[in-house]
């Protein structure tokens, strides 16, 4: 496995390690180890049934790993460890929200009010969990106009502040899209895990949605991991790219490192181990033979 060393000194905010993964007979994550960094936006990618989304899943709470240990550390320096958390805690307590590869959002609420559902938490715990919201108990008028506030600093953020009062079901894909991340980044993560942002999206959405992930990673310091088969997105905003072939790390580091691993340019053609250096060798003639005419 090709790992670049530079990004070794970094501050890990999750640290993955021998994740593996069972279904049946089928060993879908085998012995896989990795880390995000604070404040970096890491791609996880790799060919499909690679073991992406298996990885999500165990990150975020919806599978259980059959074994390994999965490590959040926030800014205070509290850990999570998130394979023993149940999923609404690992939202909760660890911070780490998610979106999904299919958009899960009310599609009959407004824009704005998907924003305040994400916030749900928050006003319940103002309400005392009981009916002082009702009653107007100030201190629920003011988490709710706070909560009001962030909605709408995040609607502006993904640029769809003139949408709030549609209901979410009439937006564009795209912007559904940006809807759900700003759900998210309601929700006040340290960890923001996409899965498949750009999937659907035409050229014009996908600059918007990078230019929504590059402004949460510079305005907030949010780290953010990805799932993604767009390379333009993925070489374009990621600071750090991991690269999953049949459950297993072959490549790990910068974007440029990455994409000039030959494992990797091997996986992504789908030809054996023993044949990698071969195709390098194609790969590398083509283009030698292209420089000539540039
Ligand atoms: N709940 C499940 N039960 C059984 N097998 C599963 C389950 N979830 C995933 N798998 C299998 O695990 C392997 C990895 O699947 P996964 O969806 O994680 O890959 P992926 O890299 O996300 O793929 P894609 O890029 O196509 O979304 C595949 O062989 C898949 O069929």
């Amino acid at each position: 496995m090709a790992r670049e060393t530079t990004t070794m000194t970094k501050d890990p905010i999750l640290k993955v390690e021998h994740l593996s993964m069972r279904f049946g007979g089928l060993m879908a994550i085998n012995d896989f180890s990795f880390e995000a960094y604070r404040g970096d936006i890491t791609a996880l990618i790799g060919p499909n049934g690679a073991g992406k989304t298996t990885v999500f899943n165990c990150i975020t709470g919806f599978y259980k790993p059959t074994m390994g240990m999965i490590t959040m550390k926030q800014k205070a320096g509290k850990e999570y460890l998130l394979e023993r958390l149940p999923d609404f805690e690992i939202t909760k307590l660890a911070k780490v929200a998610r979106t999904f590869q299919n958009i899960r959002m009310f599609s009959g609420l407004t824009v704005l009010e998907n924003l305040l559902v994400a916030q749900h938490n928050k006003l319940m715990q103002a309400s005392g969990y009981t009916f002082l919201g009702l009653l107007g108990f100030p201190a629920y008028r003011q988490a709710s106009h706070e909560a009001i506030e962030l909605a709408k600093h995040w609607l502006e953020k993904a640029s769809l502040i003139d949408r709030a009062d549609d209901p979410a079901g009439d937006l564009s894909y795209g912007a559904q899209r940006r809807l759900e991340i700003a759900r998210a980044m309601c929700t006040g993560p340290e960890l923001l895990c996409l899965d498949e942002p750009a999937a659907g999206l035409n050229p014009r959405e996908s600059l918007a949605l990078n230019e929504l992930l590059k402004s949460i990673r510079a305005d907030t310091g949010t780290s953010i991991l990805l799932i993604e088969h767009d390379m333009s997105v993925v070489m374009e905003i990621s600071d750090h790219v991991v690269v999953l072939e049949y459950g297993q790390k072959i490549s790990d580091g910068t974007p440029d490192f990455v994409k000039n691993d030959p494992r990797v340019i091997a996986a992504y053609l789908g030809v054996e181990d023993e044949e990698v250096e071969e195709v390098i060798e194609q790969i590398e003639e083509i283009e030698g033979g292209q420089g000539g005419t540039h």
